[in-house]
């Protein structure tokens, strides 16, 4: 059993990724794929490089999978959430999913509905309703802030309760309000109330209680509506309410003789039978069970081809991936669609052009998925997501929720919140990022440009080609304009002088504009192989160009933010910034693309000390930047900025918490500086130890600074320490140079440790025979996830997770039972020693 498949991953699955070389989870894989097999709408941060695409890709593959798999065989498969609010219903009185505006998501109890739409009206109706007599009762709950309306509707009427002849609400504004007529009624109401929504057919009357205050008759049925069934309704706005039809205890007992609406026999009930939004049965060739949006086409290319590699041991039936993206023939895309397609991945654009043509159907779509949703929504594309929400049912035809997942480089984006809270269903939020942070294993350092300590310039003006700002200023003045112009040279030079220093023959380099990414090219290529990536090269160009460095056959891709965007190579070693991001976000995401699955990377930024002017074309530019000569500044109508480095480099340093390490223009990088010499590009040498996927969860990360805040009191040895120093000790320990015996506090959750002195037990065993166990491979196999150690002096506090790959070996399980019993005393510990040693020799 592969480590994939311990968390519901199928085994064809599991067997492909082991082929890749992943033998373990990534943390946002471990948490995000049982989510999504389990049918939840997730919401995920992760830090740049941390297998993002494989968390959605994977369980999204398995599914439409097995559910192609199932309709091919006329087989049902909707499948259950355990252990959420997302269990089997247990009442046939709910709200209806198949009866709501598309903004209101029902819980899957359908006792629970939430609108997060700040502006619009949400609502639905419940599934059931009653009919010809009786007095029916029902309780709801106001769980938050925001607006609702609550009451009774007829079928015809509409979801925004109250607003036509049919429908019949109060509000929490203390209104009624039937047929757009709002009256005052009763009292104001909102967060923690209760009210009870009284409807008598006998007499043609609603009526309602607030905290079982009876507020009086709200309303009188029409004559002619008496013959139509009433269904419990509600419309929310940015507001959440619970309801009870009777099944769970009342809060108000209701006046008598009225009953829950639980009570209603079977002649007076009515089902409500609008099934909107149900997808068809039929499968038609051109409907994927999957949408993928990605940002730009070189992300989708890589998605795309991440899939195909994941799929390569599922059997029949195949799944059919296919690509949408613009700059490719759409005749090309049409007939790929006739032989059937599963899964699309997209840039949003043309798959917008192919639904609105009716090319592509989203009738079977079950998966609504955007990566790098932040990005898709700087870009500008929050109106087309909302568009496509709206076409896809939200309901499959076995009974499925549409499932939405986002990825994003952070959820603390208020927009990304925002198209969260609109469109997607109680989502569970997998944040592993927190605060920005560079991984461990990117080296990152800053040189400084400073052209009045670096007179080369004056020698160079010539020959480096730059952006054209400065053509008509005096170049030698020695001002402002000639400093900014000679910051620009140097930095190519810069650019080939760390190249050299590192023997660098493999590495990305960032510029700020496009044009700034074809000088470099001009000027790189006199003596490196080299190819760009940015938005005003063709389609095909890109695509090649990204293609010729992924596979080595050019030395050096050049680009900017846009194109970049997690693009993966796979060991990229180097990466030069010739220019910092304009966002200080950025920096994190480009410096990511080195020290990838936990191979090392260095990454270098020139930053410069005087203030350089750049080209900024904006809508006011009417060629948009294509010839343009207006070299004022934006601020007098121009199309030029000043850029600060030294203030850009500030932002970056106190948004990451760090200082950035400075090198000399010799770009020598002092070997200490980074825990020994490395080799970029490759793993980190672990002398055969241990091998550690460290998962610091925010709760945990807490107590350990409670912990270390304690014990440094305690031990003035440690006082001097800072946590992150700690850590650090941690990761040397763990990787095997040397641990200190002492007492040892351990966490220890799962089977391995019952109780606490089980925990010191296999503390003190760890330690005693580490060095045995560190090179023993059965060890890692049996706990390969040792989730965080805080080294304090002579303590350690340990959190320990038990992943078991497959069945124990006996002796596992003599050593296993050692662990787990409960008499901690020295002969156990002896046993268990002489077994794994034992297994070394
Ligand atoms: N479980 C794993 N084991 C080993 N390598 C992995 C694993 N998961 C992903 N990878 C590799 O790690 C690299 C980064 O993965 P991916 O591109 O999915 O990261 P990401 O989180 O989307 O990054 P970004 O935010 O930069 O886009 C890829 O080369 C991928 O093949």
């Amino acid at each position: 059993m592969t480590a994939f498949e311990e968390f519901g991953v199928l085994p064809e699955l599991g067997a492909a990724v082991d082929h890749m070389g992943w033998s373990l989870p990534t943390d946002v894989q471990s948490e995000a794929i049982p989510m999504i097999l389990g049918g939840g709408d997730v919401l995920m941060a992760a830090e740049t490089g941390s297998g993002k695409t494989g968390a959605f890709c994977l369980p999204v593959l398995q599914i439409t999978w097995e559910s192609l798999k199932a309709l091919r065989a006329g087989t049902p498969t909707a499948r259950s959430t355990p252990g959420s609010e997302d269990a089997t219903p247990t009442s046939e009185w709910r709200m209806s999913v198949l009866d709501r505006s598309p903004a209101l998501a029902i819980s899957a109890d359908g006792l629970r509905c939430q609108s997060r739409h700040p502006k619009e009206w949400h609502g639905c109706r419940a599934g059931l309703g009653v009919a010809g007599a009786g007095q029916w009762y029902f309780e709801a709950y106001v769980e938050d802030e925001g607006l609702c309306r609550v009451g009774f509707a007829t079928g015809q009427a509409a979801l925004d309760l109250g607003t036509c002849p049919h429908g019949y609400g109060f509000g929490g504004t203390g209104k009624k309000s039937n047929n757009r007529q709002f009256d005052d009624y009763g009292q104001a109401f909102g967060q923690a109330d209760v009210l009870g929504c009284y409807l008598d057919l006998d007499h043609g009357e609603i009526a309602y209680t607030k905290n079982g205050v009876d507020l009086g008759l709200a309303f009188t049925l029409k004559s002619h509506q008496l013959k139509q069934a009433f269904y419990p309704a509600v419309v929310l706005k940015n507001a959440e309410m619970r309801f009870n039809f009777g099944d769970q205890p009342w809060k108000y007992q209701p006046v008598e003789g009225y009953r829950g609406f639980n009570q209603s026999p079977e002649t007076v009930m009515v089902v409500n039978d609008k099934q909107q939004n149900v997808v068809d049965r039929k499968i038609a060739a051109n409907s994927p069970q999957a949408i993928i949006i990605e940002p730009s086409r070189e992300l989708a290319e890589q998605t795309q081809k991440q899939i195909a590699q994941f799929k390569t041991k599922l059997p029949h039936p195949p799944i059919r991936e296919h690509l949408v993206v613009g700059g490719v023939s759409i005749q090309d895309q049409l007939k790929a669609f006739k032989e059937g397609v599963d899964i699309v991945v997209a840039t949003p654009g043309r798959l917008e052009d192919l639904i609105s043509g009716g090319k592509l159907s989203l009738k079977q779509c079950r998966f609504f998925i955007l990566d790098e949703a932040d990005a898709l929504l700087k870009a500008g594309y929050e109106k087309l997501i909302h568009r496509l929400y709206e076409k896809i049912p939200k309901m499959t035809s076995d009974g499925t929720r549409l499932q939405m997942i986002v990825c994003s480089a952070t959820l603390h984006d208020f927009d990304v919140r925002r198209l969260a809270d609109q469109l997607m269903h109680f989502p569970t939020w997998v944040d592993l990022k927190g605060q920005d942070s560079v991984p461990e294993t990117v080296h990152h350092v800053v040189a400084w440009v400073d052209p009045a300590k670096d007179q080369d310039w004056r020698k160079l003006l010539k020959q480096v080609p730059t952006d054209g700002v400065h053509q008509r200023d005096d170049k030698l003045a020695g001002d402002k304009n000639s400093r900014s112009e000679a910051v620009k040279v140097l930095k190519a030079e810069y650019c080939l002088k760390a190249i050299e220093k590192h023997q660098i023959d493999y590495g990305l380099i960032f510029c700020r504009t496009k044009l700034d990414c074809d000088n470099l090219e001009k000027y790189l290529k006199k003596r490196h192989s080299c190819v760009c990536l940015h938005g005003d090269r063709k389609p095909t160009e890109r695509r090649d160009n990204l293609q010729l460095f992924k596979d080595k056959a050019v030395n050096f891709l050049i680009c900017t933010d846009v194109a970049a965007r997690g693009i993966d190579v796979k060991g990229l070693p180097f990466m030069i910034n010739l220019t910092l991001p304009d966002d200080k976000a950025n920096y994190v995401h480009r410096i990511g693309r080195v020290g990838r699955a936990e191979r090392m990377g260095l990454a270098i930024s020139l930053v410069s000390q005087e203030p350089e002017k750049v080209w900024y074309h904006g809508e006011w530019c009417k060629s948009r930047g294509r010839n343009c000569s207006n070299t004022n500044t934006v601020e007098r109508g121009g199309c030029c900025k000043w850029f600060d480095e030294k203030q850009m480099l500030a932002d970056i340093e106190e948004h990451l918490g760090v200082t950035v390490p400075q090198v000399g223009t010799d770009f020598e990088i002092q070997t200490n500086e980074f825990d020994g010499k490395v080799v970029y590009g490759k793993k980190l040498e672990d002398k055969g130890v241990l091998k550690i996927t460290p998962k610091i969860s925010k709760d945990l990360h807490k107590d350990l600074r409670t912990e270390y805040a304690k014990y440094a009191k305690v031990f003035p040895l440690s006082k001097a320490l800072d946590f992150k120093l700690a850590s650090k000790w941690y990761r040397r320990a763990v990787g095997g140079a040397e641990i200190l015996s002492g007492l040892v506090l351990m966490t220890v959750p799962g089977r391995m440790v019952k109780n606490g002195a089980n925990i010191i037990l296999f503390g003190l065993k760890m330690l005693n025979c580490y060095s045995h166990l560190a090179i023993n491979d059965e060890f890692e196999r049996t706990a390969p996830t040792l989730v965080f150690m805080l080294m304090l002096g002579c303590r350690l506090v340990v959190d320990w997770q038990v992943h078991r790959r497959g069945p124990l070996s006996d002796e596992e399980e003599d050593v296993d039972a050692t662990e787990s019993s409960t008499t901690a005393d020295k002969s156990t510990l002896k046993q268990s020693e002489t077994a794994q040693t034992k297994k070394i020799q």
